[in-house]
C-alpha cells in the first residue's frame, strides 16, 4: 500500500536519512522503532507531508505522493491520513464533540452530518458519555482515545502515530495499546507508528523496522527483531540479551565478530557444567529469577525458574541453538 523507495533527507550539510526503502502492506500496523535522533520522525514528517524529501519516491496505492525528482508533491490535507500525537493535541477551549468535529468542518461537512459522524467515532472509542466535557475534564487515557477518535472522524485509510501511549502511566499504556490495536484491526487501518520505546513497539506492531542513524537495518515481527536481532547496535538497543565476544565460546560455526547469549541461553547445570561461574546478584522479577555472573571477566544476565546460590559459584551450560550471530 506504501512503498518508500531510496528517500533521503538532509538538514544543512547532515543527512539524516540516508536511502530509506520499506513497503508497507494494506491493514498492517508496523512501527519505526529507533534511539533519539535515528531520524524516524523526520520519515514521519515526510510520510505526513509535512517535510519534502529530498529524493528518493514515496507513494500510496501506487499514487506518488513524493518525488523532488519529478517536481510531484501531494499536499498534506490531500493525502487524507489520520495523525495522532502522544501529547494528544486537543483544542482546551473546545468541547470534546467539538474537537472531533473540527477535521470534517475543515472538509466541509453538512452539520447534521457531522453531528452523527462525531456521535459514531465517539461510540468507537467508548467516549460517547463525555462528549460535553472540555479536555481538561478527562484523564491522560481518554484524551488519547479522543484523539483518536478524531484520526478516525474523516474515515482515512492510514494513521500515523507519534509515541501515541508516551505520556501514560504504564498499566493505561498496556491497556490502551491492546485497544488501539484492536481499533486498527476493526477498521482494516494501516497505521505507521513511531517511537523509542521497546514495550509499546512490542504491543502494537504487526512488524517493526528498527532504525539507527538514518537507516533501516531490520524489518520484521516483534518476536524477530526482539530474539534475533541482526546488529550488535540492534541487539544493544531491544536489550535482547548478553553481548559477547565470538571467541568467548571457543570454536563455533559464525565468522560474526560478536554474538549474542539471549538470557534464555545459559542454563545452571545439574552437575558440572560448560562454564564455571561466580554470582554477582539473584533478584526475582516477573515471575523467574535473574540472575547475573562473571564467567571469564565477562558479565553475563540469565533468567532461571530456579533460584541458585545467592554468591559463590554455579555451573552452567550454554545452549547453543539459542545463540544469535551478529553483524557490527
Ligand atoms: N527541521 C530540522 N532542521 C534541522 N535539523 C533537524 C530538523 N528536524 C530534525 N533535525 C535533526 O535530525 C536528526 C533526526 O531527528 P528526528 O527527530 O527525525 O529523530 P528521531 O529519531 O525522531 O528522534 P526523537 O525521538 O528525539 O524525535 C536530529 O539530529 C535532529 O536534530
Amino acid at each position: 500500500m506504501i512503498t518508500i523507495q531510496s528517500l533521503r533527507k538532509s538538514f544543512g550539510t547532515t543527512q539524516i536519512l540516508k536511502g530509506i526503502d520499506l513497503d508497507i502492506a494494506e491493514g498492517e500496523f508496523i512501527t519505526l522503532l529507533g534511539e533519539s535522533g535515528s531520524g524516524k520522525s523526520t520519515l514521519l514528517r515526510i510520510l505526513s507531508g509535512l517535510e519534502r524529501a529530498d529524493s528518493g519516491v514515496l507513494s500510496c496505492n501506487g499514487t506518488v505522493l513524493d518525488e523532488a525528482a519529478k517536481r510531484t508533491f501531494v499536499p498534506t490535507q490531500a493525502r487524507r491520513f489520520g495523525f495522532v500525537f502522544q501529547d494528544h493535541a486537543l483544542w482546551p477551549h473546545m468541547t470534546i464533540d467539538e474537537n472531533i468535529a473540527f477535521p470534517l468542518r475543515s472538509d466541509g461537512w453538512r452539520k447534521a452530518d457531522m453531528a452523527t459522524r462525531v456521535q459514531e467515532v465517539l461510540a468507537q472509542v467508548q467516549m460517547s458519555a463525555h462528549a460535553g466535557k472540555y479536555p481538561r475534564q478527562l484523564s491522560g487515557g481518554q484524551r488519547q482515545r479522543v484523539g483518536i477518535a478524531r484520526a478516525l472522524a474523516l474515515s482515512p485509510r492510514v494513521i500515523l502515530l507519534d509515541e501515541p501511549l508516551a505520556s501514560l502511566d504504564s498499566n493505561l499504556r498496556d491497556d490502551l495499546g491492546h485497544e488501539i490495536r484492536k481499533l486498527a484491526r476493526q477498521f482494516g487501518l494501516t497505521c505507521i507508528n513511531v517511537t523509542h520505546d521497546r514495550r509499546e513497539a512490542q504491543i502494537l506492531s504487526d512488524r517493526i523496522a528498527v532504525m539507527v542513524d538514518g537507516q533501516i537495518q531490520q524489518v520484521g515481527a516483534p518476536l524477530k527483531v526482539f530474539t534475533r536481532p541482526s546488529t550488535v547496535g540492534i541487539a544493544r538497543f531491544v536489550n535482547a540479551g548478553n553481548i559477547v565476544p565470538r571467541d568467548f565460546l571457543g570454536n563455533t560455526p559464525w565468522t560474526d565478530d560478536w554474538l549474542l547469549l539471549p538470557r534464555n541461553a545459559l542454563q545452571i547445570a545439574p552437575d558440572r557444567g560448560e562454564v564455571t561461574a561466580r554470582v554477582q546478584d539473584v533478584v526475582f522479577i516477573d515471575g523467574r529469577f535473574e540472575v547475573k555472573v562473571e564467567v571469564q571477566g565477562q558479565d553475563l544476565t540469565f533468567f532461571s525458574e530456579t533460584r541458585p546460590v545467592d554468591t559463590g559459584q554455579v555451573e552452567l551450560n550454554i545452549l547453543r541453538d539459542n545463540v544469535v550471530p551478529l553483524s557490527a
